[in-house]
Formats: structure tokens, sequence, C-alpha cells
């Protein structure tokens, strides 16, 4: 599942675990973006890194790869897939991510050969189905995923105002977030 996870919260990790149970996947690799290019204000890697591995830790079908944090340059899925097909030679590789990424990917970098190296999933909430043309025939999956109204966003905006956020992200990352201060407004 590749995403910025600025920070992961609830509604990724119920996409991933449905995905896996309707797929019959054997594991769910999460792969969070390196410089995310069109994100570039988003949070240092590390941190997006290691709230990933607190929320993913106490489920054994799910890991955290780090090819995208420790390539250099803007994070392209071209290279993701190239770099997790070396590392399980021979596996069915399925990207899993939200449909609103997904319905882009026509502009992302060599979209015809991405087709080539996975099986895309896109993730949407109930009834956000996307009107999206110019898919190749069957290389694409539509998931709706029990709606989860979470957004990375809106967490970061509840962080920056003194609002909540317990629930909507894994209690460890709850805590590093506050531990690292992170998402805090800076004052004027
Ligand atoms: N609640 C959710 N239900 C289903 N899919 C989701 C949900 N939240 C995020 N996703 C999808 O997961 C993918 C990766 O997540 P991403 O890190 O971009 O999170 P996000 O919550 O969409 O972030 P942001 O609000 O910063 O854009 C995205 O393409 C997004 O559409
Ligand atoms: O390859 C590209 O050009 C490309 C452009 C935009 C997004 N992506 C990927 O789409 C996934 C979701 O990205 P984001 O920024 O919406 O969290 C993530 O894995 C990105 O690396 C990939």
């Amino acid at each position: 599942m590749g995403g910025t996870f600025d920070p992961i919260h609830h509604g990724h990790l119920v996409a991933a675990s449905e995905v896996a149970d309707r797929l019959g996947l054997d594991e769910v690799v999460f792969v969070p973006t390196g410089e995310p290019y069109l994100k570039p204000d988003a949070t240092g890697s590390e941190h997006r890194y290691l709230m990933t591995v607190i929320a993913t830790a106490s489920n054994p079908r799910f890991s955290v790869s780090r090819v995208d944090i420790d390539r250099d340059g803007p994070t392209y899925t071209i290279d993701t897939l190239t770099d997790l097909a070396a590392v399980y030679p021979g596996a069915e590789l399925f990207f899993i991510s939200g449909a609103d990424a997904i319905a882009q990917i026509v502009d992302w970098k060599e979209p015809e050969r991405l087709f080539e190296l996975a099986h895309f999933v896109a993730v949407t909430r109930p009834g956000h189905r996307l009107n999206v043309r110019g898919l190749p025939e069957g290389r694409v999956s539509w998931m709706e995923i029990p709606a989860l109204a979470i957004s990375s966003t809106d967490c970061r905006d509840r962080v920056g105002r003194g609002a909540p956020v317990w629930y909507l992200v894994p209690d460890g990352v709850v805590q590093y977030i506050a531990k690292h201060q992170l998402y805090r407004r800076t004052p004027a």
C-alpha cells in the first residue's frame, strides 16, 4: 500500500485489512513515500516511516518497506514496484492506494509499464466511485471500504488546533505525534 501516511490513520489500516481479506493476500507491505512530489510540504520521511511502523506492528500480515524512503529524489511508483519486485522475486504484486490517487495514474511516470508490474487496487469510500477513463481493462480493481471519514489532512488540522486524534490514529501514533510535537501550528 503506497501513501504519504502523514500521519497513518485507521482509514488506511481498515483499507489494507479489507483488501488483504477480500483478495486473499499473504502480506500487505506499507510503503511510505520518500519525497512525494505532489505533497512538497509533507513531514520528514523518517517520522512518517516510524509512525507507519508503530501503527502496523501488531498485525503479523502487515510490514513496512523503506524502498521509497531510502531512494533519493522524487518518489515514483514505477521505482517502488521495480524495487519491490527485486525484494519479492516471483510474487504477484498488487499496488493498493486511494481511488483519488489511482485516478491520476495516467499522469504518473511511465504509466504503461506500471500495469506490467502490478495489479492496481483503488480503495474508495461507499458512493465515491470515480468515472475514470484511459485505464487498461482488468488492471485496476475498485474496492469500497466501510465508511471511515478519516483523512490525514483532518488529523493534522485537529492536532494543529489542539483537538484530539485519539481513536482516529492508533494510540502509539497519538503518543509519537505528541512526543515529537508534529503538526503543531507555528506561532505567526
Ligand atoms: N478513510 C479512508 N478510506 C479509504 N481510503 C483512504 C482513506 N484515507 C486515505 N485513503 C487513501 O489512502 C491513500 C494513501 O493515503 P494518504 O497518505 O494520501 O492519506 P490521506 O488521508 O488521503 O492524506 P491527505 O489527507 O494528506 O491527502 C490515499 O490515496 C487515500 O485516498
Ligand atoms: O509515480 C508517480 O508519478 C506518482 C504520482 C503521485 C502519487 N504516486 C503514488 O501514489 C501513492 C499515494 O500518494 P499520496 O501522495 O496521495 O499519498 C503513493 O504511493 C505515491 O508514491 C505516484
